[in-house]
C-alpha cells in the first residue's frame, strides 16, 4: 500500500540549520517527528505541527550539534510524551538511543539508521525506508556528515585526541610514514597555528572554518537532553539485532583501551573548561537568568565602577583573570577590565603631570 508522507524543510537562520518535519498523513493520528530541531525555532515548528494536525512523537538528532542548541529538550517540556532520540555512540543523553540498522517508525513510514561518522562521534544519517510502501525517492537526512557540495568538519574528531596520538594515514606522497596529532596541529599547513585559538585546537584555515560561536553552550546542552516521560501513544521504535550498515564506528586508540574514557573522546568534541553543569531537566544552560537583574555581574561592576572610583573595575579584572566565568558574562568583565586599564593610565599620567 502506498504511503503519503507529509514533509517540510524548515530553516533556522542564526546557525543556518535545517530542521525536517516528517509525518504519516494516512495514519489516523498523523504521527510525526522532527529531525534536528533548534531551540530558537521550537515555537515555530510546534505551531506548524499543530496547524497540520499532526501528533509529534519524536524529536531526533543526527548528532551532538556544536553550532546550536537542540530543540529536543524544549519540545519535551512543551509537548508531553515526545521522546528524544540520538545515537548510542554519541554518548549524549536522550530518551531512546539508536544504533546502525535500527528503524524508527511513525505510523507506517520508517527511517533507517545508518552510521556516518566523521564529523563527530556517533553521527548518524536517517534514511527513509526501502520498498514501495515507503516514500519515493528515498530521502537521507545526513546531518553534518554530508552537506550539499561539502561535508561536515572532520577536525572535531581527530584533533580532540591526545597530542601524542600516532597518526597513520592511508596515503603519503612525500615519503613520510607516521606523525602525531600534536605535530599535525603545529605543522599541517591546512591547520591554524594561531595561538589565540589554542583553546580550539582544530582548524582548517584554508577552508576558513572558525570556532563555532555556539559550541561552548551547544555541546554541553546537547549532551544532556533527556527528561523521563511516559511512553508515547503512537509510533514504535524497533531495535535491530543486526546492526552495522555503512561504516563501522571509530574505536579508541590502543592506548585508550581499558583506560577511563576521557572527556575529549567521549563525544567527539574537545572538552572546553568553564561549563556549568547542565540543567537536569535538559534545558539549555543559557536560559538561566544572569545575576543583577539579568545584565550579569560583569556589566554591573562596570556600571557601579563610575560611582565607586573605578574600584569594581579592578575587581572585575581580577575575576576575569583568576576565575572561570559564564561565557555570557565575559563581555561585561572584559569591558570592566579595559576600564580598569584606562583608569590606571589616567591615574599614572595624571599624577606624573602634577
Ligand atoms: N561559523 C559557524 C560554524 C560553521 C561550521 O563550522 N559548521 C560545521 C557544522 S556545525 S559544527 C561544519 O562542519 N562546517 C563545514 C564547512 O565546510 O563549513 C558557527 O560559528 O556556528
Amino acid at each position: 500500500m502506498p504511503c503519503k508522507l507529509i514533509f517540510r524543510q524548515l530553516f533556522e537562520k542564526e546557525s543556518s540549520t535545517y530542521t525536517y518535519l516528517l509525518a504519516d498523513s494516512l495514519h489516523p493520528d498523523k504521527p510525526a517527528l522532527l529531525i534536528d530541531p533548534v531551540d530558537r525555532t521550537v515555537d515555530r515548528d510546534l505551531a506548524l505541527v499543530k496547524e497540520l494536525g499532526l501528533k509529534l512523537i519524536y524529536a531526533i538528532n543526527t548528532h551532538v550539534h556544536a553550532d546550536h542548541v537542540t530543540g529536543s529538550g524544549l519540545i519535551k517540556t512543551k509537548v508531553p510524551g515526545v521522546k528524544s532520540i540520538i545515537s548510542k555512540a554519541s554518548n549524549a543523553k536522550a530518551d531512546l538511543f539508536v544504533e546502525p540498522g535500527d528503524n524508527i517508525y511513525i505510523g507506517d513510514i520508517h527511517l533507517e539508521v545508518r552510521a556516518t561518522p566523521g564529523h563527530t562521534l556517533g553521527c548518524i544519517t536517517y534514511v527513509t525506508g526501502d520498498g514501495v510502501d515507503q516514500p519515493q525517492p528515498r530521502m537521507a537526512f545526513t546531518g553534518d556528515a554530508l552537506l550539499i557540495r561539502g561535508c561536515g568538519r572532520t577536525d572535531f574528531q581527530i584533533f580532540t585526541l591526545p597530542k601524542d596520538t600516532l597518526v597513520y594515514p592511508a596515503h603519503d606522497y612525500k615519503g613520510f610514514t607516521v606523525s602525531t596529532v600534536g605535530e599535525e596541529m603545529l605543522y599541517n599547513p591546512r591547520l591554524s597555528k594561531d595561538k589565540l585559538l589554542m583553546k580550539i585546537t582544530f582548524f582548517h584555515t584554508d577552508l576558513n572554518l572558525s570556532y563555532p560561536k555556539m559550541i561552548d553552550i551547544a555541546v554541553p546542552s546537547n549532551m544532556a537532553v533527556a527528561v523521563p516521560v511516559p511512553p508515547p501513544e503512537y509510533g514504535t521504535f524497533q531495535a535491530s539485532s543486526q546492526p552495522v550498515m555503512g561504516f563501522p564506528q571509530p574505536v579508541p586508540p590502543p592506548g585508550a583501551m581499558g583506560a577511563p574514557t576521557p572527556e575529549y573522546y567521549a563525544h567527539g568534541y574537545q572538552a572546553v573548561p568553564g561549563y556549568t553543569a547542565p540543567d537536569p531537566e535538559g534545558r539549555p544552560e543559557r536560559h538561566h537568568r544572569l545575576p543583577c537583574c539579568g545584565i550579569g555581574l560583569g556589566w554591573f561592576l562596570f556600571i557601579i565602577g563610575f560611582l565607586l572610583a573605578g574600584i569594581p573595575w579592578y575587581l572585575a579584572a581580577f575575576v576575569l583573570l583568576c576565575a572561570q566565568i559564564d561565557p555570557r558574562e565575559k563581555p561585561g568583565y572584559i569591558v570592566s577590565t579595559i576600564a580598569a586599564v584606562l583608569a590606571t593610565f589616567v591615574l599614572v599620567f595624571g599624577l606624573s603631570k602634577d
